[in-house]
């Protein structure tokens, strides 16, 4: 049975887990484990089905309803036999039969999931609670892709997964943060309730190829402008920081939260800390010297400083990143530029 790690969430866990799906206590189950990922259009979920598509082993589910991903970004899956994609909103009940489920569906970047925030909640908290039914009802483990926005405007630094945060609960974020503090306090009530196996991911800010060129979110906004020759729009007051994981290592670490013994809640993020400013003049360094940097007003409640503490992440599933930021943001200009028409580097 899967332990509790972090928030003091030791109680025991009465409940036997419901029965797994037939799939997974059948003779087959070395060779075959089908695998369900909502929200696995989008940025950080395709390259997720990338790497679990990898595994002759696995079958793949997409359930996904387009609003910020693409069937563009799983091209190269439709028609594979063990590949399925379903336009579903996880708003809906879902009724299939698998042995895991990724929980990815939400949009990530604040322009999208503040466009409709009563949709972002909904998504967060129907959206889960269909997941959990699902997981309950087929006995499937399931992982919850939380966020560091669970600790709002933190006033400990770096965040370790003992913090409660300090979140605006009526903010215009609110329906993102409070969303997935909700998406938690579901997965630990059906975990003690209902004995259904867990996982939670808070994943720090993530970049690479594959995210909306004009998805709003920082390094996707600098490195289109830097490759349209346009100023790098630096919020107010630029002296906010984030610390940036490329998606690889985000990826490595959900598949080791899935597979491990831990429930989490696990932080999973590059501990390399940037200020906005930095930021923009590493973009500008690496990518467009001639641009440049403009302060613009910025948006309400933003977060002034963010770092993972990744002490748990180590210790219980012997993962850190790899991939500096120097390193990923090359890998993503090549994916910019083809996707704007722009011909390689020389
Ligand atoms: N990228 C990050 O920096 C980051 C940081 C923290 C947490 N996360 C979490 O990771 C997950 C994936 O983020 P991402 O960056 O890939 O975002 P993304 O917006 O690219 O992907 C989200 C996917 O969910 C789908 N979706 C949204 N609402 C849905 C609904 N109601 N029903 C079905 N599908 C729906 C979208 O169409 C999209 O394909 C999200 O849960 C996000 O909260 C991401
Ligand atoms: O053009 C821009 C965009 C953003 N910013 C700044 O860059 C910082 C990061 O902003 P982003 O929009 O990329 O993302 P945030 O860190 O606010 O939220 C993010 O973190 C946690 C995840 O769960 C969310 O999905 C993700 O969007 C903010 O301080 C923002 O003010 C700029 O300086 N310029």
């Amino acid at each position: 049975m899967a332990t509790e790690a972090a928030n003091g969430n030791n109680h025991v866990v009465t409940k036997k887990p419901p029965t797994p799906s037939p799939l997974r206590n059948s003779k087959f189950f070395q060779s075959n484990m089908r695998i369900l990922v909502t929200g696995g259009a989008g940025f950080i979920g395709s390259h997720l089905v990338d790497k679990l598509m990898e595994n002759e082993k696995n079958e793949v589910i997409v359930a996904d309803n387009f609003f910020t991903g693409s069937k563009d970004n799983l091209r190269k899956w439709i028609g594979h036999p063990r590949f399925e994609l379903i336009r579903h909103d996880i708003t809906e009940p879902l009724l299939v039969e698998v042995d895991q489920i990724y929980h990815l569906a939400c949009p990530a970047s604040p322009i999208f999931y503040k466009h409709n925030p009563v949709k972002t909640i909904k998504t967060n908290v129907m959206g889960t609670m269909n997941m959990l039914g699902l997981a309950k009802r087929v006995g499937a483990r399931i992982l919850l892709t939380s966020t560091s926005e669970v600790y709002g405007d933190p006033l400990e630094h770096p965040q370790t997964e003992e913090y409660w945060g300090n979140v605006n609960p009526i903010g215009v974020r609110s329906c993102y943060d409070e969303g997935k503090r909700v998406a938690e306090t579901l997965m630990f009530d059906y975990h003690r309730q209902h004995g259904i196996e867990i996982r939670i991911a808070r994943i720090f800010n993530t970049y690479g190829p594959r995210m909306n060129i004009d998805d709003g979110r920082v390094v996707s906004n600098f490195i289109a402008q830097a490759l349209r020759g346009e100023p790098l729009t630096v919020q107010a007051p630029g002296t906010q920081t984030r610390s940036f994981c490329y998606v690889s290592d985000m990826v490595d670490g959900l598949i080791r939260l899935m597979e491990g013994e831990n429930t989490g809640p696990i932080n999973l993020g590059n501990p390399g800390e940037f200020t906005m400013m930095e930021l923009a003049e590493v973009v500008k360094e690496l990518i467009e010297p001639s641009v440049s940097i403009k302060i613009v007003e910025n948006t309400p409640d933003d977060p002034r400083q963010r770092k993972p503490n990744i002490t748990k992440a180590k210790q219980l599933l012997g993962w850190e990143p790899k991939i500096t930021l120097r390193q990923g943001l090359p890998l993503m200009e090549e994916d910019f530029k083809q996707r704007l028409g722009m011909s390689k580097k020389a």
